[in-house]
């Protein structure tokens, strides 16, 4: 059994003022909600760990370096993040392989990177609007699968996340089948390189312009194990409602 998780991604958004986000969203928690996942920007992780207190919320960071240290300004690696408090990274987000030309095997060094300090990496896919008009949404999904994920994935250590780049802000979603159609293809291209029983428990999630409006949608699609939320993430009211369609 999959256990949901519901996973924020601020991306470059949220300062000090925005912490008492945090403390809104553990006061309106579902008595069982699912995996609980934000993702600040890295400044703000050791601060957002004391806000939420017992709650149960995991952070993340948004990308790591695929060093562990060295000359490498601006950069933060894996055990920065948790050393930080972080147990998440979120990596390959089409954000970052757009802005900083990070590559499939750029995404695999770090997941591996990720991996070697004991963080769960959740990996990001998806096609942009010309490759889905094209036709090509499987191919790229999966050539994506096949090159960023490294080969020793497990249950623990991974999580997929679908986010197909034209839908990423702009509230435009893909119809229910579209999801289905990529959720279930993952699931099996997974299987098919890691076994049934491991790419069984791995957790898919959908990114892209999910609302409080069209969660439980979303939510009940196959293969859809949760999502990776940006804007709605970044008010309590909105990622509570979305957290509690998935409970
Ligand atoms: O990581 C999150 C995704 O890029 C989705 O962002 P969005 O919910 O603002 O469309």
């Amino acid at each position: 059994m999959r256990r949901k998780l519901a996973a924020g991604n601020w991306k470059m958004n949220g300062g000090s003022a925005e912490l008492t986000e945090i403390r809104h969203l553990t006061g309106v928690l579902p008595d069982s909600p699912p995996d609980i996942l934000i993702c600040p920007p890295a400044t703000l992780i050791d601060r957002m760990r004391s806000q939420i207190g017992d709650a149960p919320v995991a952070l993340g960071g948004q990308d790591c370096h695929n060093k562990k240290s060295g000359a490498h300004t601006g950069d933060i690696s894996a055990a920065m993040l948790r050393d930080a408090g972080a147990s998440y990274v979120i990596l390959g987000h089409s954000e970052r392989r757009a802005d900083h030309g990070e590559t499939d095997a750029i995404v695999k060094a770090k997941t591996e990177a990720a991996w070697a300090e004991g963080l769960t990496a959740i990996v990001c896919v998806g096609e942009t609007e010309t490759q889905r008009d094209a036709g090509q949404a499987l191919e790229v999904v999966g050539a994506q699968l096949a090159d960023s994920i490294p080969a020793d994935a497990t249950v623990e250590n991974l999580v997929v996340a679908y986010e197909p780049v034209w839908a990423i802000g702009t509230g435009r979603t893909p119809s229910l089948e579209e999801i289905a159609q990529v959720h279930d293809f993952m699931r099996g291209a997974l299987a098919a390189r890691f076994g049934a029983d491991a790419a069984g428990g791995v957790r898919l999630l959908y990114g892209g312009s999910v609302k409080p409006g069209n969660a439980t949608e979303i939510f009940a699609v196959s293969n859809v194990d949760g999502a990776l939320v940006g804007g709605a993430s970044l008010k309590a009211s909105d990622f509570g409602a979305i957290i509690a369609a998935l409970a």
